[in-house]
């Protein structure tokens, strides 16, 4: 095993690894898919064929002479213009892909396709299905149960909402349908977590007996609790995901909470403003508990008690670690941030081969503050596990470790999840 500080950064070179399926099978694929779901003008039809010979047997190459953010992209690409997309940091090469995907269908031009989310009618789809329904329904029969009982439900179907990730089923038909959001509560056997720190989670947000009797938005120390959620996914994921934010403000463990989406299409489903008001509104227009739950989180916004903010840092390439400091800032003075899914926990612990026994409070001692991942592993990137729970996973798998190809089921297949907290390092910012 590497030392911590020598881990490898992750690359698509190599055979047989999960990184290299991504580059080479998925983002085929998903340029098709896109290709199929407008009709595009042939302008647009010869920037995605061109994009497609780049990434898979090409070079990558700056953004166009116009593009908005040309001169940032010339930096932070200058290291790896004129290399295989293969051969340069996969959290680099994935976040570009879908920069150079927008840019092929027009996205940030001048021209009627500006503006145009290019993966709205996979989001949408989804939204419509009645796995959606199945799981708003599902909340009808937690009502009555005990608060605790709700609140492990609930948290319980965010982390596995993450399961339900359109980008994931690219490549992988029906891998998406496995997913639960609102429906953990009926979910027969859960998997065990590979890592579950639910309790401390909770422990940081302490019922507050007292909040019935406190100026609105007053937490007992005079300033408002706070809870941040940085969002992943749309759809089958954002919305577990505002039922729980619900389920804080309404049982007083947050005053208020701030949601965090990406300021443009990315990843396939990652959650925008747009996809944040119709899953909005999809929770609102249910019938029972459900639509109590959307209305109540319609009016938590209307009053500010849940604030919706974006950064473009979100769509960066760059770890965590690397955060501005206006975001530092936001997430210093939370009473937790939860940050949510795979490609954003890649970027706060680093996206590298770490032995999966690191410490993930160590690796997150750069957040501004207490911090919890709700994850399903769907990439090489693990920390904070116990070694038994390693020998465990390996041995179920029959794999040697990060680098076996294949065998890396538990890692990459989004069948195994985990809730992990770390009390971050108010300090660093
Ligand atoms: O939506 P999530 O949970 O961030 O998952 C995204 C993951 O999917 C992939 O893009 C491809 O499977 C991974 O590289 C990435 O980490």
């Amino acid at each position: 095993m590497p030392e911590v500080d020598d881990a490898p950064v992750i690359v698509s070179s190599a055979p047989g690894s999960f990184a290299r399926s991504v580059l080479a099978e998925r983002h085929p694929a998903l340029i098709q898919q896109v290709r199929d779901a407008f009709p595009w003008s042939p302008e647009r039809h010869r920037a995605l064929g061109a994009l497609l010979r780049s990434c898979t047997e090409g070079v990558i190459e700056p953004l166009d002479p116009g593009a908005h953010d040309r001169e940032r992209w010339d930096v932070w690409g200058s290291e790896y213009f004129g290399r295989s997309w293969f051969d340069v940091p996969f959290l680099w090469s994935e976040s570009y892909f879908y920069r150079r995907l927008l840019e092929a269908v027009g996205y940030f031009g001048p021209g009627l396709w500006h503006g145009t989310d290019p993966f709205a009618p996979f989001k949408r789809a989804e939204l419509r299905g009645s796995l959606v329904d199945d799981e708003l329904a599902a909340l009808d029969a937690l009502a009555g149960r005990p608060v605790e009982e709700r609140a492990t439900a609930y948290l319980q179907a965010s982390l596995w909402g993450n399961r339900a990730d359109l980008g994931f089923a690219v490549g992988s038909p029906g891998a998406a349908d496995t997913g639960s959001t609102a429906g953990a509560a009926r979910r027969e056997d859960p998997p065990p977590l590979v890592a579950d720190d639910s309790d401390v989670l909770w422990s940081l947000l302490p019922k507050d007996a007292t909040s019935a009797e406190r100026p609105s938005g007053a937490g007992t120390s005079g300033s408002p609790r706070t809870v941040h959620v940085i969002a992943d996914n749309s759809g089958r994921e954002l919305i577990p995901d505002l039922v729980l934010v619900d389920h804080l403000l309404t049982t007083g463990r947050a005053d208020e909470a701030v949601l965090h989406v990406k300021p443009y299409p990315y990843y396939v489903s990652d959650a925008t403003m747009a996809d944040v008001v119709d899953c909005a509104r999809r929770i609102a227009q249910a019938s029972g508990s459900a639509g109590g739950a959307g209305k109540r989180l319609w009016a938590a916004m209307g009053d500010g008690r849940l604030d919706v903010r974006t950064h473009g840092f979100y769509c960066e390439p760059f770890p965590y670690s690397e955060m501005p400091a206006d975001l530092r800032r936001e997430f210093a003075g939370a009473a937790l941030t939860i940050v949510k899914g795979d490609l954003n926990y890649r970027r706060l612990v680093g996206d590298r081969l770490w032995p999966p026994t690191t410490s993930f409070a160590e690796r997150t001692a750069h957040f501004p503050g207490p911090v919890a991942a709700l994850r399903t592993l769907k990439s090489d990137v693990i920390v904070g596990l116990d070694p038994r729970t390693v020998a465990r996973l390996e041995a179920a798998d029959g794999s040697e470790g990060p680098g076996d190809g294949a065998k890396q089921g538990w890692r990459t297949s989004g069948t195994h999840a985990l809730v992990q907290v770390g009390p971050g390092n108010p300090g660093m910012w």
